[in-house]
């Protein structure tokens, strides 16, 4: 853990709360970089506000003999009120590290400091001496700010903004100095210690002593941030932290790192802060997401993050839950207040809503006004918190609008920004800029970025009709299909399994549930990912339809190897891992067979007239066969008798266990690895508020993969994709589609029809009246012009000297309080 209070300013303010009764610690003051504050034993608010009881800061002699003429002081009662506030955001903003102060001006602090002065002669002495203090500092740190800069040109190692790879940001390996435990190092690892998946990896690999630093590019970028109504001054001091590693570089390798936008995204979160991120597709916002919720899983108490999504595929992808399961509205259709009645006869969601601080919600451009209003109105009622947006709650919210709109019945659809709620909540609307899914082709991105906008071009139209060509297939790797209609998919899907040689296995849903009106219950069963039948053949390809573990994720892709049972898989695979000798396989094997007819619900998954083949597919023993190519010589015959025993025996177990046999798929991971993964029905539920499910569909989850709907392929990045869009129906559909691809090199667009790339004028209205990072640039230096400048950390530091001189001189107790009162007002811009 770093403070970030330099030691002068923590003894001043150590020293200033020692005066205060009950004591606190210094180490109340500290700061935490990392991100695990909790974990490291800082103070938390409660715990400070039980240290201080009635929350009275201050006790000076004055106050200790006469504590009503202390209270009666509006600035001592300020002081109460806002002193525990004021530790807190110190402990837990960014903002003291970063300078990020909109709305307070350098005037601000004249002002205080003149005021200050005013209050007695010694005060103006220590006012003058603050003022004279702050100003060398400022010199100093522009001229470090400045030297800084030219040292980011100038150095030979320090990877600059284009030193990136295809936009990925290097990450650099150092070897450990001596002094890597300043702040500026800290720092640095924080940056490349950001809950991301994809960083944890590598992280997780030994450095042989080396500390990870970041260089990224972006650490210098200056922000892209949009907001709609709200400016967040973008001042953001950032260290450079490649110019501060002075080994030579050792080791460079490639991996993902959070762009500065990213980040932004991160930190006003954790600030607590109301808001919707959007971006274009590729942008990174599911991948950002997911690092946003680990971070605020860790921030926030257990249990008081809801993570949920629009859709159910979406919630998968993010670990959650469809928003309609979480906050217990059931098909929500209901009016707000039959809703809340309904959520408050469970006590669980009772619970739910109560302990909740922050709601998750991602793909929100399918989600409509009505229903994000009647969410406000029920977190209003549930938290009894009336005048406030969703019940105080912090709201954060992601999708893109471009992209699947709501369904409706008819008619036009009202997206959720158009809903009152959205407009008193949501206070930051951040648009990420940044494409990285297609960044090696840049013009592929603008063409995207026409078709996003429903204004393409003649010459982007001949570009896309160009890619109607055929795809060269690569390496036996079959494009996937997208095609606007679930018919279409499941036509293309049964010609590609037909032409594969072999059985057919198929597998029926078992499906349950309270809800009795045929219509509805088909209605939501059908928009279940899970078919109700599902034929499948070895070699077939086929997507993961829910999360597994960290590896295995809805949408990972992968072949069946074969149709086992899962007595012979788990026999399978501890001859694999060489966990069985022949003795104890025997013994196994003859109780599994001895197992009897299978259970009801597997009866009824695998269809009876199924043929299956008796023998397993020889893929299943390719480890076998390769131990036995391997050490051709050296295998004695007893051991070569053993495996083609254990083959046997596996054979016998596979031929008594005919109904029931599951898909074994070897999945391609992210890393190019594969893995092989026995694949067991799953149960996918709608729920009502007690958690029993209105329907319910038991199936194996998984879908055949050749070809997927448009809908389907929403938040996929697909690098050999065919797109036919002949029949498209919605607006945005074609935008999500064609934005699934990495390249145009791995791109087949059939029918590209112009006039058919539409979009809702709303949106496009919507996201016109969201202001661009230069006009807010220009809006903040009009501001500038007209005052002396905002307050960024440098200002912070110089009011902790100011502090420190106050503390230096003894007598002013009081006064040492209202400059922590001043102090916080200063933060806070009042
Ligand atoms: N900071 C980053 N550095 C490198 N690659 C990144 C970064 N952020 C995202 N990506 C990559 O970009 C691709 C698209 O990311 P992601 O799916 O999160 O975008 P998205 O904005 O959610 O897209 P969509 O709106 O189309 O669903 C992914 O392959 C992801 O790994």
């Amino acid at each position: 853990m770093v403070s970030f209070l330099d030691d002068t300013a923590r003894t001043a303010l150590g020293a200033e709360s020692q005066t205060r009764s009950p004591k606190i610690s210094s180490a109340d003051f500290n700061y935490s970089f990392s991100q695990d504050a909790e974990d490291e034993g800082v103070i938390s608010i409660e715990e400070l506000q039980a240290s201080q009881p009635n929350q009275r800061p201050a006790s000076t002699p004055a106050e200790q003999t006469s504590s009503s003429v202390v209270d009666s002081s509006p600035i001592d009662h300020r002081t109460r009120v806002l002193y525990p506030e004021f530790k807190r955001r110190q402990r837990d903003s960014p903002h003291w590290t970063q300078g990020t102060h909109a709305g307070v001006t350098l005037d601000h602090v004249r002002d205080y400091l003149t005021w200050f002065g005013t209050l007695s002669p010694s005060n103006k002495h220590i006012a003058d001496t603050a003022v004279n203090k702050i100003q060398k500092y400022f010199e100093k740190k522009t001229q470090e700010k400045k030297s800084g800069q030219e040292n980011i040109q100038q150095a030979p190692d320090s990877p600059t903004p284009n030193s990136s790879h295809n936009g990925i940001e290097s990450i650099m390996e150092t070897p450990v100095k001596n002094n890597t435990t300043n702040d500026t190092a800290a720092k640095a690892e924080k940056a490349v210690t950001l809950p991301l998946k994809e960083n944890k990896v590598l992280l997780n690999k030994p450095l042989d002593g080396r500390r990870m630093m970041s260089t990224s590019s972006a650490a210098y970028a200056k922000l892209e941030l949009l907001t709609q109504k709200e400016s967040l001054f973008a001042d953001v001091k950032r260290k450079n932290f490649a110019n501060e590693v002075k080994e030579p570089e050792v080791k460079r390798v490639q991996a993902v790192t959070l762009s500065e936008e990213q980040n932004q995204v991160i930190e006003l979160a954790r600030q607590g802060h109301n808001l919707f991120y959007t971006g274009s597709a590729g942008t990174g916002k599911s991948l950002l997401l997911r690092s946003l919720i680990k971070s605020l899983k860790k921030q926030h108490p257990l249990g008081s993050v809801g993570v949920t999504a629009s859709t159910g595929l979406a919630a998968c992808n993010i670990g959650g839950q469809t928003l309609h399961s979480f906050t217990g509205i059931g098909l929500g259709d209901a009016p707000a207040d039959k809703l809340v009645k309904k959520i408050k006869r469970n006590p669980k969601m009772k619970d739910r809503w109560r302990d909740l601080e922050v709601l998750i919600i991602d793909e929100v451009s399918m989600i409509d006004a009505g229903l994000f209003d009647k969410l406000d109105m029920i977190a209003r009622e549930m938290r009894k918190q009336r005048d406030v947006p969703f019940g105080g709650l912090q709201l954060v919210i992601c999708g893109d609008f471009y992209q699947l709109p709501p369904v409706t019945k008819n008619g036009e659809p009202v997206f959720a920004f158009e809903s009152q709620a959205w407009k008193q909540a949501i206070k930051y609307t951040i648009v990420l800029k940044k494409v990285f899914r297609q960044q090696s082709d840049r013009d592929f991105i603008n063409m995207l970025n026409e078709v996003r906008n429903g204004n393409v071009s003649e010459a982007t139209a001949r570009k896309f009709r160009a890619l109607s060509r055929p795809l060269a297939s690569k390496e036996g790797v079959i494009p996937a299909k997208l095609f606007p209609t679930r018919r279409e998919v499941d036509r293309a899907n049964s010609t590609m399994l037909k032409q594969l040689p072999g059985a057919e296995v198929v597998f029926r849903a078992f499906d349950g549930g309270s809800l009795t009106d045929e219509d509805q219950r088909q209605r939501l069963l059908s928009s279940f990912l899970a078919p109700e039948r599902i034929a499948l053949k070895k070699d077939a390809q086929v997507m993961l339809i829910k999360n597994m573990d960290e590896t295995l994720v809805n949408g990972s892709l992968g072949k069946i190897v074969d149709f086992i049972d899962p007595d012979t898989y788990s026999h399978y695979r501890s001859i694999k891992s060489d966990k069985i000798d022949v003795k104890t396989l025997e013994e196994k094997a003859a109780n599994s067979m001895n197992k009897g007819p299978p259970k009801r619900d597997e009866r009824h998954l695998i269809e009876d007239s199924t043929v299956l083949e008796s023998q397993l597919d020889e893929n299943v023993f390719s480890f076998l066969k390769e131990l036995k190519e391997e050490q051709p010589e050296d295998l004695p015959e007893s051991a070569q008798k053993n495996i083609e025993r254990k083959i046997e025996l596996l054979n016998q177990l596979y031929s008594s266990s005919k109904n029931r046999r599951m898909p074994l798929v070897r999945f391609i991971q992210a890393d190019g690895t594969t893995r092989e993964v026995l694949i067991e029905p799953e149960t996918f539920s709608l729920e009502d508020e007690f958690e029993r499910p209105i329907v319910s569909r038991t199936q194996i989850p998984l879908i055949l993969a050749w070809s997927l709907s448009i809908h389907k392929s929403q938040g996929q990045t697909l690098p050999l994709v065919q797109i036919d869009l002949r029949n498209i129906f919605e607006r945005g559909q074609a935008y999500v589609a064609l934005s699934r691809a990495t390249h145009r090199r791995g791109l087949q667009v059939k029918n590209f029809n112009p006039s058919r790339i539409l979009t809702h004028e709303k949106v496009v209205a919507f996201y016109d009246s969201l202001m661009t990072v230069d006009e807010i640039k220009d809006r903040e230096e009009n501001k500038r012009k007209k005052t002396a400048g905002f307050v960024s950390s440098t200002q912070l530091d110089r009011l902790e000297n100011l502090a420190e001189n106050v503390a230096d001189a003894g007598d002013f107790v009081n006064e040492k309080d209202n400059v922590i009162d001043e102090f916080d007002s200063v933060w806070s811009g009042q």
